[in-house]
């Protein structure tokens, strides 16, 4: 029997590149709305409570709306938006960290944003094994394609084709702040600094740690290791050797689904910079979302995804 599933917000840079990742596959058939019913309650609700299992690509608010709507006991959430990933009762859609039988099992799931799943993904192995501690004030310098903000960023960037550096978040006050802090379990909110490039989709997320003064800190070799053995077997999140000369955004990149892990250290080892490359649309979205929906319907974790 197939899943029905229900892509709300279908029309969005999200949703788009989630049907593009179920497109051909017989596992799963989509309830699609027309353009006439698409942000129409009543076929909203309809639809979501027709689904097994009904994907939010949608603002917060219209993310909390949708979620209202379903009044069955059937239907499974997974949801894009940034409205439940601190909120209890849901499952972080991040299988590597909390395990894939949990999102296997779950019904609720808050599919991670894009810088967390890079800042959370190298901080949260060393945490746990001791390698760093929960107590230091940690700092998040990140870049990202514009893709990352939506129809909005998109259009603005390919309208005002001038823009070659976007620093934002300069209230520090970003909403992703309390999912980086939560998720990791941080005494500190870490200091974060985003930025947008010129290119449709990628991502680097950097944290610079200042190994010598940092009190329990492992070496970056140690770092590198644990990272490796967190990760050991996952088809999608690598930790790459080596300190090649530079790190690359092409605005020509393909779509992808991966997650890359390096550790950079200094000769005498007294600092490291840890750095993520990822597709903002790819393991910061869409990817990530449809690896959970594979789990969600007892399928390999990386059908349909871009290795
Ligand atoms: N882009 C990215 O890299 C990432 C995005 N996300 C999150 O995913 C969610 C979707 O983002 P994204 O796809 O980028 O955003 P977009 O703006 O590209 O798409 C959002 C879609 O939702 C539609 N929409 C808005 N309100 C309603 C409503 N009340 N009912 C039905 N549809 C509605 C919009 O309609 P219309 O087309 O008419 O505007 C649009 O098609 C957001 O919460 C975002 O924060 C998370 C991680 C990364
Ligand atoms: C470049 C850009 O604007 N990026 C978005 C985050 C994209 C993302 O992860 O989306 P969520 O809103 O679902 O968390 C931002 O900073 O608000």
């Amino acid at each position: 029997m197939t899943t029905q599933v229900f892509i709300d917000g279908a029309a969005g840079t999200t949703g788009l590149e989630i049907a593009d990742r179920l497109a051909g596959r017989s596992e799963f058939s989509l309830i699609a709305l027309s353009d006439a019913e698409r942000k129409d309650a009543g076929a909203r609700a309809e639809a979501l409570n027709a689904a097994d299992v009904a994907i939010l690509c949608l603002p917060d608010d219209a993310a909390r709306e949708a979620v209202s709507l379903i009044a069955n006991d059937r239907t499974r959430v997974i949801d894009a938006s940034t409205a439940f990933r601190v909120a209890p009762g849901w499952t972080y859609g991040f299988p590597e960290m909390v395990g894939r039988e949990t999102v296997a099992q779950a019904t609720r799931v808050s599919n991670p944003g894009c810088y967390p799943t890079g800042f959370l993904g190298l901080l949260v192995p060393l945490l746990r094994v001791g390698l760093l501690p929960a107590d230091w004030p940690y700092t998040v310098n990140a870049v990202s394609g514009y893709s990352g903000g939506g129809k909005a960023l998109i259009a603005r960037f390919e309208d005002d084709t001038d823009i070659a550096f976007r620093a934002y978040g300069l209230g520090l006050g970003h909403k992703h702040i309390a999912e980086m802090q939560g998720h990791a379990g941080l005494k500190h909110a870490p200091i974060f600094s985003p930025a947008v490039v010129p290119a449709h989709r990628g991502m680097v997320v950097e944290v610079p740690v200042p190994i010598a003064a940092i009190p329990g800190a492992a070496a970056p070799d140690a770092l590198r290791d644990a990272l490796k053995a967190f990760y050991e077997g996952s088809p999608l999140v690598r930790v790459r050797d080596g300190v090649p000369d530079e790190l690359l955004l092409r605005r020509s990149d393909a779509p992808r689904d991966g997650l890359d892990l390096y550790v950079f250290g200094s000769n005498d080892g007294s600092q490291a910079r840890l750095v993520a490359l990822l597709d903002n649309l790819g393991k910061g979205a869409s990817g990530a979302a449809v690896q959970s929906l594979n789990l969600m319907s007892g399928l390999p974790e990386t059908a349909g995804l871009r290795l």
